[in-house]
């Protein structure tokens, strides 16, 4: 996605989102550039400053005042922010809170998904804008680990083509998560009740009453959540998934999204999205998981046994 691709517009009752301003192929990527809030030239603070924050956070480890004094401690003054005082740093910390992508350690097949912890926390304006949908039509790539420069950039990549004036949009946690737990950590951390197509279906759906949400973590942190909804690496995919083809496209009628784009390499469930286009256009039929990395033929994650089988390990 190019950057003319997309725009932005107020959406009612959910703030601005970005609209796809023509016709997205699958794979198509934008980039978006990294700000270190605490670096920042003033018109770009003002731009952080300016995105939505959800409601006042909970008073947690990291309150204002200390982080506050730590900065102010730790930075040079002359890379401190115009007018910075304790105000401010709430203010950034609540904005970050809401808008922040976290950049997770590598994936490791041995380190079971909850376990895996964020490196460091990231806004990029531009992104920031992407509402959520639990079953979204992007997700977004980062490359922290390659060399050179560029690698603090993050990839948003369309999963499927995206019509001209739909909405683009990011799940802010694994796709695999169930009903009660997506509910609860969209209030929590993002002050509003999620009505998307997905959860109008699962909200009839009867719910697992043992299963205990996400592990708190509060950023805008994409599919590589550092929890997967409390149940040991286990999901809500079950009664997707099934048993293999007697559920009804009634009950289920998203199944198709997780067998398509939900990789099932271990326990990563990270989002598979297409490669991009190939330059003469033509769509590359080469999926990459946003987790693991893993790369699958389009033909093997549509067959019928939805086997593992991928391109690379
Ligand atoms: C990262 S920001 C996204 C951009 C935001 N809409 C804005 O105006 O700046 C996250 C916030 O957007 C809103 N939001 C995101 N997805 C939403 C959705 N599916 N329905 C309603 N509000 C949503 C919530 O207020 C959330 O805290």
């Amino acid at each position: 996605m190019a950057g003319d691709a997309l725009r932005a517009a107020d959406l009612p009752g959910r703030g601005r989102g970005l609209l796809a301003a023509r016709n997205i192929r699958e794979g198509e990527e934008p980039l978006l550039f990294l700000l270190s809030a605490y670096s920042l030239p003033e018109p770009s603070l003002r731009v952080l400053l300016s995105l939505s924050s959800a409601a006042t956070p909970p008073p947690t480890d990291q309150d204002p005042a200390s982080l506050h004094a730590m900065v102010a401690a730790l930075v040079p003054p002359q890379m401190l922010p115009p007018g910075f005082s304790p105000d401010l740093t709430a203010a950034l910390l609540s904005k970050d809170r809401t808008n922040s992508f976290s950049i997770m350690e590598p994936y490791r097949p041995e380190v079971p998904q909850p376990l895996r912890k964020a490196r460091a926390y990231a806004v990029y304006p531009r992104a920031s804008l992407l509402n959520h949908d639990c079953l979204p039509n992007a997700c977004h790539f980062d490359y922290a680990d390659r060399p050179g420069p560029g690698n603090t950039d993050i990839v948003v990549r369309a999963l499927h083509d995206i019509t001209e004036g739909r909405e683009v949009c990011l799940s802010y946690f694994a796709a695999n998560w169930q009903y009660k737990d997506r509910q609860q950590r969209l209030l929590e951390d993002y002050g509003f009740r999620c009505e998307c197509e997905r959860c109008q279906v699962e909200s009839k759906w009867k719910q697992d009453d043992d299963s205990d949400g996400g592990d708190g973590d509060d950023t805008m942190e994409e599919e590589e959540e550092d929890g997967n909804g409390g149940e040991g690496g286990d999901d809500g995919m079950e009664q997707e998934e099934g048993d293999g083809g007697s559920d009804s496209d009634d009950e289920f009628p998203h199944s198709y999204f997780f067998v398509r784009y939900l990789c099932n390499h271990g326990e990563c469930y990270g989002m598979l999205a297409p490669l991009p286009p190939l330059p003469n256009g033509e769509p590359s039929h080469v999926f990459e998981c946003n987790v693991c990395g893993n790369l699958k033929n389009e033909d093997e994650i549509d067959a019928p046994d939805g086997g593992d089988s991928s391109m690379a390990d």
